[in-house]
């Protein structure tokens, strides 16, 4: 069975690039956004603000929908009694309204551009179909036809060589190739793709650099993840999340209090001699409803997305995003994700009288079909003993494949007149095939499996069974490396109040050592994808929100049960599915990242929440005392006047201009998000009150006041 169906592949696959050392910034094309805001985009954005207009639209913005009913009320107002201070009014609510449309329209402009780029990564390749593929088949059987990327459905298998564009999502299944994904991730350093493993997955619009690589087609025609990666960018498969919801559901109701309480003051206003005008009921209104958070509600939301885009995670629902803020646990897998993932063959350490060529001869047949980098490794490695078997000379015989769950390989095969089992696997597994079958495992075993466990590298068992029974041979030491500045993130997830938990198939041994260099608060091993998923349920029940990171088939399960489950790029296709958030650079640490986008968005939500309401104080103060100035029977009303403003017209026009305008001076705000530093919920909180609450509180007097200096001098007011 040929494995290497690619002309002059290099056998060994290339080390994976190391992550970068924390703190220096990756180079990227995509620049995460910046606070300032860019005049320009406001301007650009304008015309589809004033298309939001369309009372369709606006209906999903109840508060907001209030302000243009009441924009058109006052219109005809003052188009039957014109005055000065009518079409100012007038004027400034529809600014209002046009106001907010510009944040949310903002907020989708800027995924436009990066929208655009992408739509370039995705259009023109033509893929090369291979008619019929199957594993181990021969090139020269090879059929290839060559048909338009678009065309591509599941279950295709194409061929890409070096310097040509995947064609579409899929995972590798033969070879192993560079691939550079910066139009994707903007990242330029190239990344390892390869058959077998947990880094099988490619994404259509990458290109592969070197060697050549048989891609399994997975994603729907216009399904593929540039698409919805585009989608979500444009901020078209938006949809409100649960919180959104509910806070949308508070200003309805606190909308509909005040839409009553206006409409009640008027029998009162008339019975007293001073019935009011629609005009200055509808400014009353408006100031009272929580129009601050109404107009910048959506925009919050599209930004918090779109903070995760800029750091090149996908996040499927903004539920999800909203979930990230809240977890406090986190699980997480070991190979490839606390660790780089290349599990190497570094050593064969026999049990006493068997030489070291047996075990190595042993351990690459049991490899022959492994196409696991681990499998891949140990051929290598008995190589460097002289020994290389052809896969071809085992046609007759019979592969076991890896599994995470029975965490053991091997072959069956009639060999010289005897027919041979081999297994390779983990300690305890090998130890029980062994056992099962009537052999025994001397306690050397043991130890040597130990030794190897207890320095962090995982020992496979090889064992035999021929004529003479089952017996083991000795052991496999696989090492793997901790990545670089993992301790650090883990150390920064402790101070944002997140525990951190290892889960791996490995054995307790290596994964105390591994948790211990990592620094991880907790870890799980021996585990098997139910313990995996059983181990989330039980954090969940326990009251926790849990997010998990993994690339594996076996973390699936998991990651579909995760509260935050995110999915490496890298990884397979089966745990990109299970996931509700990719990360497209596939770094485990990228979680604290995610967990900052969450929270920001929360506080960010709950701040101008807390400032608009507050705010909201203030313009009654103003618009009150001047309705019912000089109204005998109401004289104590004018102690209210406490800003002492110009004229009972400037009060009310000064407050609904200062109304609209703190919209638009809010609007980065919403855009970049409140600042987050790491710190307790509490502390947060109060911090936000202070901050948001008070000045929401004094602000408008200080903004109303200076308003009103300056429009006492238009004709009229
Ligand atoms: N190719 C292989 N052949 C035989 N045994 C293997 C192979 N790869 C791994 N194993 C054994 O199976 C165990 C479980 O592997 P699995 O992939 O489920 O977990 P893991 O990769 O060790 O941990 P993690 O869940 O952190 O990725 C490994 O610890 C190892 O002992
Ligand atoms: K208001
Ligand atoms: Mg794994």
């Amino acid at each position: 069975m040929p494995l290497h169906l690619l002309p002059d592949q290099d056998v060994t696959p290339p080390r994976p690039a190391a992550p970068p050392p924390p703190g220096r910034a990756r180079r990227r094309h995509r620049q995460v956004a910046g606070g300032a805001l860019d005049p320009k985009l406001l301007i650009a954005s304008l015309p589809d603000a004033v298309r939001k207009l369309s009372p369709r639209v606006m209906v999903r913005n109840p508060v907001m929908f209030v302000v243009e009913v009441g924009s058109v009320l006052t219109t005809l107002s003052a188009l039957l009694a014109p005055s000065v201070f009518a079409w100012l009014i007038s004027a400034w609510l529809w600014l209002t309204v046009v106001f907010a449309n510009l944040a949310e329209a903002v907020a989708e402009g800027r995924g436009k551009a990066q929208a655009e780029s992408l739509r370039r990564a995705r259009s023109g390749t033509v893929a090369r179909r291979l008619r019929r593929w199957r594993v181990g088949m021969d090139r020269r059987d090879w059929e290839e036809e060559r048909v338009p990327a678009a065309e591509l459905c599941p279950q295709d298998f194409v061929v890409v060589a070096a310097g040509e564009t995947v064609p579409g999502d899929g995972e590798v299944v033969d070879g192993v190739a560079a691939v550079d994904e910066s139009a994707v991730t903007g990242e330029s350093a190239p990344v390892i793709r390869e058959a077998g493993g947990d880094r099988s997955g490619v994404t259509g619009g990458t290109k592969v650099l070197s060697d050549g690589i048989v891609v399994r087609i997975t994603s729907r025609p216009g399904h593929t993840f540039l698409d919805r990666m585009i989608s979500l960018v444009e901020g078209t498969t938006r949809q409100k999340t649960p919180n959104e919801l509910a806070l949308n559901i508070l200003l309805c109701c606190l909308t509909v209090i005040f839409i009553l309480a206006v409409v009640s003051l008027q029998p009162m206003a008339a019975w007293a001699g001073a019935p009011q005008t629609i005009t200055v009921l509808v400014a009353l209104l408006v100031t009272l409803i929580p129009t601050t958070i109404g107009a910048l509600l959506s925009a919050i939301g599209i930004a918090g997305m779109d903070r995760l885009v800029q750091r090149n995670v996908l996040a499927l629902s903004g539920r999800a995003v909203e979930a990230a803020g809240d977890v406090n646990t986190l699980l997480l897998d070991k190979t490839g994700t606390i660790t780089l993932g290349d599990r190497q063959a570094t050593s064969f350490v026999p049990v006493k009288g068997v030489p070291h060529e047996l075990l190595a001869d042993a351990a690459q047949l049991a490899s022959l079909a492994d196409g696991t980098p681990e499998g891949r490794s140990i051929t290598a490695l008995a190589r460097r003993y002289g020994i290389d078997h052809d896969p071809a000379d085992f046609t007759h015989g019979r592969f076991v494949p890896f599994s995470a769950r029975t965490r053991m390989s091997g072959a069956d095969f009639a060999y010289e007149g005897d027919f041979l089992r081999i297994r390779k696997g983990a300690g305890s597994a090998v130890t029980a095939w062994v056992t099962r079958r009537g052999g025994h495992v001397p306690t050397e075993a043991g130890w040597i499996v130990d030794s190897i466990a207890a320095g962090g590298g995982t020992p496979l068992l090889v064992a035999v069974e021929d004529r003479g029974g089952a017996r083991v041979l000795g052991a496999v030491h696989l090492k793997d490396v901790v990545k670089p500045g993992i301790a650090e993130r883990f150390a920064e997830l402790r101070e944002m109040g997140i525990r951190t938990v290892m889960v791996t198939g490995d054995n307790p041994l290596t994964a105390r050592a591994i948790a211990a260099e990592a620094g991880v608060d907790d870890y799980l091993a021996e585990a098997t994808p139910e313990d995996k998923l059983a181990r989330i349920r039980a954090e969940q029940a326990g009251g926790n929100l849990v997010a998990m990171t993994g690339d594996g088939t076996n973390d699936a399960p998991a990651l579909a049960q995760a509260d935050v489950g995110v999915a490496m790029n890298s990884g397979t296709s089966a745990a990109k599915e299970a996931g509700n958030m990719v990360d497209l650079d596939s770094d485990p640490a990228k979680l604290i990242r995610i967990v900052e986008v969450g929270k920001q968005l929360l506080i960010t939500r709950g701040a101008l929440t807390t400032f608009s309401i507050c705010n909201d104080v203030a313009k009654y103060f103003a618009i009150v005392p001047a309705m019912f100035g000089g109204v005998t029977g109401y004289e104590g009303l004018e102690k209210l006047n406490v800003m002492g403003l110009h004229s009972p017209t400037s009060a009310i026009a000064s407050a609904i201009i200062f109304n609209a305008l703190v919209i638009v001076a809010l609007i980065p705000l919403a855009l970049r998000g409140v600042r987050y530093a790491p710190a307790g919920a509490h502390a947060l909180l109060r911090r936000n009150l202070g901050v948001y609450g008070l000045g929401g509180l004094i602000a408008p007097f200080a903004g109303i006041k200076l308003i009103d200096l300056l429009i006492q001098y238009v004709p009229g007011i």
